[in-house]
């Protein structure tokens, strides 16, 4: 089928990528042709990653790639489009006016797709004339990667939206789960409880982060700690997101003292060199604060 991916960044060019490679045409549209470029740059390297680990062919490669097209020009890019997943910023004013406009440009049988990993896609399918046609399809980062598409029924969704959601992921042989539009979905909600917990128990001397995130990885399977987590998605990211369950969810994901303390003070985690952990170089080198040395 026809794909548009609008947004080019982190998440729209690895979702192009994995459509195209599922053997769908894929129209990758950004507002400058720099970011367009940058896209298509990353698709490219991913690929090439593949094909030196021998997980593709050369050819297999240039077929993918012939398959994604790259513009800036949205109506050309939607106006065939079965599916338009939408990876702009995290922001519903410029998300619902993406919705507003794709409906305008593309065919009443559109579904039209949010990737966003923590808005409401009720609200935001509220922009639409025909909501029934709205989905989230919220991938992880990076979609080339990680193998779970979060499906979120927002309250307008028909049933043939979810069915084509659900056909969507698992052709693109990815592992779907189906979820209702509540904030934070399944798995950020649970993620995140888990992250507030170990930080809380950090601030009470429960144990070192280092003990706490081996004592998940080791004991629980997790591939990695909720605390090391917290270091690679952001702490700003996971306050922001706290914030926003707490105002919806309740109390109980109240961000804890030192998470706004280390936010204030710039220790965003690995981007910053220091979060619950310290980095140099993109490596793990020790823990913040008095915990020192692993
Ligand atoms: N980064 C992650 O780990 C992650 C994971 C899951 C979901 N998400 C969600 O995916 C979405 C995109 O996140 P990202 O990290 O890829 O952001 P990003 O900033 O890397 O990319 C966003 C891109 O959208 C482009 N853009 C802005 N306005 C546009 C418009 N009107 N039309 C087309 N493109 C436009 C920007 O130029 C930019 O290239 C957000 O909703 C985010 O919450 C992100």
């Amino acid at each position: 089928m026809q794909i548009a991916v609008l947004g080019a960044g982190s998440m729209g060019h690895g979702i192009a990528q994995v459509s195209a490679m599922a053997g769908h045409d894929v129209v990758l549209r950004d507002i400058e042709d720099g970011f367009v470029e940058d896209g298509l740059e990353g698709i490219r390297d991913n690929l090439q990653g593949g094909v030196d680990r021998d997980k593709l062919t050369e050819d297999e490669m240039d077929a993918v790639l012939e398959r994604i097209e790259g513009t800036t020009d949205l109506e050309a890019a939607v106006a065939d489009a079965d599916l338009v997943v939408e990876a702009v910023p995290e922001d519903m004013a410029l998300k619902q006016e993406v919705f507003a406009d794709v409906e305008a440009a593309t065919g009443e049988d559109t579904v039209i797709a949010s990737n966003t990993s923590s808005l409401s896609v009720t609200e935001m399918a509220s922009a639409l004339e025909h909501p029934e046609r709205a989905v989230g399809l919220h991938f992880f980062n990076p979609p080339h990667i990680m193998d779970l598409v979060e499906i979120v029924v927002a309250e307008q969704t028909d049933d043939r939206t979810e069915a084509f959601a659900v056909d969507y992921v698992r052709d693109i042989e990815k592992e779907d789960v189906v979820v209702r539009d509540t904030a934070g979905f399944a798995t950020s909600r649970l993620g995140l409880a888990l992250g507030l917990e170990a930080i809380r128990m950090v601030e009470q001397g429960v144990a070192s982060p280092a003990d706490i995130d081996e004592g998940m990885s080791i004991g629980y399977g997790h591939p990695m700690g909720p605390l090391e987590l917290t270091d690679h998605v952001g702490l700003d990211v996971r306050l922001h997101i706290a914030e926003h369950l707490r105002e919806e969810l309740g109390e109980r994901f109240k961000p804890p003292q030192s998470l706004r303390r280390k936010v204030r003070a710039g220790n965003l985690g690995k981007k910053t060199g220091e979060g619950y952990y310290v980095w140099e170089d993109g490596e793990r080198v020790g823990m913040s604060g008095d915990w020192g040395k692993e």
